[in-house]
């Protein structure tokens, strides 16, 4: 097909959002993604999941891990509050330009940071290039055999602190099975699995949330 399915996810939003209005972007992107192709966003009912412990934590800063075409850099933007924002990080140089748009389109660029490079090229980086102390929310949703070396280096590189929440997309479809173990079995974190759905789909997929509890 000559358009990829990002760039088709985009021109749902183009055709059938309102500029400025997040929800009718998120409506658009599941709608499409429900009923014309299915794509690897969070979705809705895993997504409600997502809003209730953005609204829960109410952070100030937000690392989001996997942007692919925004969809779910748009729901946690769309609940920060002024002054607050979430850095998201693509390696796919064409996913975030179809990205930046979808943000844009929902009037969030403010409350979002895109980076493109490798989470683990980036990570290190962080306090330095952005002045971030830590984060208060790291929502994981790129490689799943990504999250646990990630989860430990953002541990080293002082970005996780007491009080600091994880919440990890897929731990059951496709499944992250070492980073579960990890997070389930470590003193330091507190964790709950938020039974779910795989987007768009009867399958079981999940949630999981880990508190740091601090060193
Ligand atoms: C180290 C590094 N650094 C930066 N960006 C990185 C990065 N590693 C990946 N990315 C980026 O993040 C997204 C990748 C997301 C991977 N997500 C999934 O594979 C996924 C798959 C399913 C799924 C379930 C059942 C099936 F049958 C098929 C697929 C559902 C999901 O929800 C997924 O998230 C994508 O935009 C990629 O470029
Ligand atoms: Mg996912």
């Amino acid at each position: 097909t000559r358009t990829s399915r990002p760039q088709r996810i985009l021109k749902a939003v183009q055709r059938k959002a309102t500029v400025g209005d997040p929800q009718s972007v998120i409506t658009a992107i599941d709608h499409f993604c429900r009923h014309r192709e299915w794509a690897m966003n969070v979705g809705d009912e895993k997504g409600s999941i997502l809003d209730s412990v953005v609204n829960e934590v109410s952070p100030v800063t937000v690392l989001e891990l996997g942007t692919y075409c925004g969809y779910s850099t748009v729901r946690i933007a769309r609940l920060l509050p002024p002054g607050a924002c979430v850095i998201t990080l693509e390696f796919n140089p064409d996913y975030a330009a179809i990205a930046r748009q979808v943000i844009k389109w929902s009037g969030l660029e403010d409350k979002v940071q895109l980076v493109e490079g490798a989470s683990g090229d980036c990570i290190p980086w962080m306090k330095e290039h952005f002045g971030v102390q830590a984060f208060d929310l790291v929502f994981l949703d790129h490689w799943k055999e990504r999250y646990l070396p990630d989860t430990k280096l953002l541990e080293e590189c002082g970005l996780i602190q007491k009080g600091t929440v994880l919440l990890a997309d897929n731990v059951i479809c496709p499944g992250t099975p070492d980073y579960l173990e990890y997070v389930r079995n470590s003193p330091r974190y507190n964790s709950h699995y938020y039974r779910s759905h795989l987007e768009y789909t009867k399958a079981e997929d999940g949630l999981e949330k880990s508190v740091f509890l601090g060193y």
